[in-house]
């Protein structure tokens, strides 16, 4: 029989961003594998979105190479990056809001990879709205919706991009625990399409749920890569970002 090769569909090579003397990323390497569900975390300011931006042209990298597909892409525009099936979320999400929830997502279609024509990009939008879950609210302005919609919208333009990597930042954040085990479906979802799946999460439960293996940053180094279970239990990582009393607590739940 003959094993599938997986591929990295992504590949950061001693990437570095400095904003003035601050170093946000130092070195970062990494690779992702196609069809891959990686979680991405650590504490505020580690430089977790500052790596989304510079992989999605949001900002630009100070040096190392960005691979997509063998590709050096470290140059691109975001408009390029989506093009090429690099699609992310906001953590701040912010629809046009005077535009309806479909156009919101038209738009988002015809920014990414695939929508030929306008009759397209709203088709693929109307696809990804029932995706989410949003199709009855297409022709709502998207000003009017509650947050859990709003984040839902976010990831419906994101979806409508037909994405190969997707990097969701923070979709969970200020949702209440049945919205989040919404969210968590639709994730897994999207992975089982096949999309290479970069989540940035601060609630672990979250992150453990979904991914089988965690980068970890901080002051802007990876400071770990590698399965959840070891990361969860490395001392550096505890020291970090989980603290001592999650470690002792997740001891107990793996021998209770
Ligand atoms: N445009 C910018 N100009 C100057 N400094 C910035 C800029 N964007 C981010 N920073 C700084 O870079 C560092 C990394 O920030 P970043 O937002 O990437 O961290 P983060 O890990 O995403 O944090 P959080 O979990 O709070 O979202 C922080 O010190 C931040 O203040």
């Amino acid at each position: 029989m003959i094993t599938p090769t997986i591929q990295p569909i992504l590949c950061l090579d001693g990437v570095s961003k400095q904003f003035g003397g601050l170093n946000a990323l130092t070195d970062v390497s990494f690779s992702l594998n196609e069809g891959e569900v990686v979680g991405l975390i650590g504490p505020n300011g580690a430089g977790k979105t500052t790596l989304v931006n510079v992989v999605t042209g949001n900002l630009r990298r100070s040096s190392g190479r960005i691979l997509f597909k063998s590709e050096d892409v470290g140059l691109q525009k975001p408009y390029q990056a989506a093009r090429r099936g690099l699609a992310r979320t906001f953590q701040i999400v912010q629809p046009f809001p005077a535009m309806t929830v479909l156009e919101n997502v038209t738009a988002g279609a015809l920014f990414g990879a695939g929508a030929g024509s306008l009759g397209d990009a709203r088709d693929m939008a109307m696809q990804s709205l029932e995706f989410v879950g949003l199709d009855g609210l297409a022709d709502r302005p998207a000003a009017n919706l509650a947050l859990a919609a709003r984040k839902r919208l976010e990831l419906a333009k994101s979806l409508a991009m037909n994405p190969k990597v997707l990097m969701l930042d923070e979709v969970n954040a200020g949702l209440n625990s049945s919205e989040i085990d919404g969210a968590l479906a639709l994730i897994r979802r999207i992975a089982e399409r096949g999309v290479t799946v970069l989540i940035i999460e601060h609630l672990m439960k979250v992150v453990l749920s979904l991914s089988k293996r965690l980068l970890v940053l901080h002051y802007g180094q990876l400071i770990a890569d590698g399965p959840s279970a070891e990361i969860v239990a490395d001392e550096r990582v505890i020291e970090a970002y989980l603290g001592a009393k999650f470690a002792a607590r997740l001891k107990e739940l793996n021998h209770g």
